[in-house]
């Protein structure tokens, strides 16, 4: 059976501020992120199972991402936890916000990093994260791919 790659699109609206940056990203500001997450693997062979003919469910697919990514993301500001934002950040939260301290400067390429980890944990042995697009404007994007990596 050939292996086929599988993808579903997601979108999400996130805050962030990118600390010391020398442009306009150093403020805090948000973004319509788009993600498009494909995965590879052969579609099931076997005609009993109610998944016959599929890598993965798309359904199953999107249970993971929105779990891992989408709801955790969704309507959150992003700060990196190793810098001064620290403070802005409990500011925020002791306010009631939804703030969410990552370990990393939450740039389109760190985030496309945390979330193919993330990804590749939830996912079932055999089913690979072929690549991910993380599409912060309608120009600009990061890009991972397993081969990369
Ligand atoms: N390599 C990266 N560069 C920049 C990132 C990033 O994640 N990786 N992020 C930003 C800012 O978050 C900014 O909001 C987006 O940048 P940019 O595409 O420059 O936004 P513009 O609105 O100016 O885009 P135009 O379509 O060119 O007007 C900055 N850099
Ligand atoms: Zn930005």
């Amino acid at each position: 059976m050939s292996h086929i790659r599988i993808t579903k699109l997601f979108s999400f609206e996130t805050g962030h501020a990118l600390y010391g940056y020398d442009g306009k990203c150093k403020n805090v500001h948000g973004h319509s992120y788009k993600l498009s997450v494909t995965v590879i693997g052969k579609p099931i062979n076997d005609t009993s199972n109610v998944k016959y003919g599929m890598v993965i469910d798309f359904g199953d697919l999107k249970k993971i991402v929105k779990e891992d990514i989408v709801d955790v993301f969704d309507h959150a500001t992003v700060f990196n936890k190793n810098t001064p934002h620290v403070e802005l950040a409990k500011e925020l939260q002791d306010r009631g916000h939804n703030v969410m301290l990552v370990d990393y400067q939450p740039t389109s390429e760190m985030m496309v990093i945390d979330f193919a980890k993330k990804i590749k944990k939830r996912l079932p042995d055999n089913i690979k994260l072929h690549a991910l697009k993380l599409q912060e404007t309608d120009t600009s994007y990061a890009e991972w791919y397993a081969c990369d990596n």
